[in-house]
């Protein structure tokens, strides 16, 4: 037992999508449990916002990010970036149960802040070169649900949207990120804001 495993439900949800690996775990972490983590991430986490470039235009990135490590290694995409901090406690016992339910041991945490609807995450695939060929991603939701879309590289009829609900864990895996793309797009709703932590691994 540990101390984020009060009333939580480790059921998990297989995705059938072809050339995809998807891992849904609805109530990951008991909804009073991630309340406070998102309260505490939220206050605690030194937030940036970026600048990217897309096709040579600056926008500001339309969202808040930290990134957190184990190692010194930095990550970079859409032409960020992003030096590690070192894992904070909280932390540490986050990456414990996620590595432990995922089998692997993540070294790097990009944490995002979608501060209300107009926040969003563009189309993308994480496929850079140093995640490896065959990426393992874990994602933990708090605070407000956002709908997750999928869609599938070639086969254009092929695409899902889930919603990620406060307290989940998704965990995407195989060829994944060859054969798709995801994006969190924005939404006209007036709604909360919304913290989500990826883990992955840059040896
Ligand atoms: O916010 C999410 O659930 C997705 C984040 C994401 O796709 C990323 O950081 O690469
Ligand atoms: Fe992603």
């Amino acid at each position: 037992m540990n101390e984020f495993s009060l009333f939580s439900d480790k059921t998990p949800q297989q995705l059938h999508l072809p050339n995809a690996d998807i891992i849904y775990y609805p109530n990951f972490i008991a909804s009073a449990e991630a309340t406070q983590l998102y309260e505490m991430l939220q206050k605690e986490t030194p937030w940036q916002q970026d600048d990217i470039k897309v096709f040579g235009k600056v926008y500001a990135q339309p969202r808040l990010t930290a990134l957190y490590g184990t190692n010194q290694k930095s990550y970079s995409y859409s032409s960020i970036e992003m030096i590690p901090h070192p894992l904070t406690s909280t932390l540490v016992e986050l990456k414990k149960i996620v590595d432990e339910t995922c089998n692997a041991d993540f070294t790097t945490l990009l944490l995002n802040y979608y501060r209300n609807g107009k926040d969003s995450n563009g189309w993308h695939a994480d496929n850079e070169k140093e995640l490896g060929k065959n990426p393992i991603i874990a994602s933990l939701s708090f605070g407000h649900e956002r709908y997750f879309h999928l869609k599938h590289r070639t086969d254009k009829s092929l695409k899902n949207k889930l919603l990620l609900q406060h307290g989940s864990l998704l965990l995407m895996k195989g060829e994944t990120q060859h054969h798709w793309l995801h994006q969190i797009p924005k939404t006209a709703k007036q709604i909360q804001g919304r913290i989500n932590i990826t883990f992955r691994i840059i040896p």
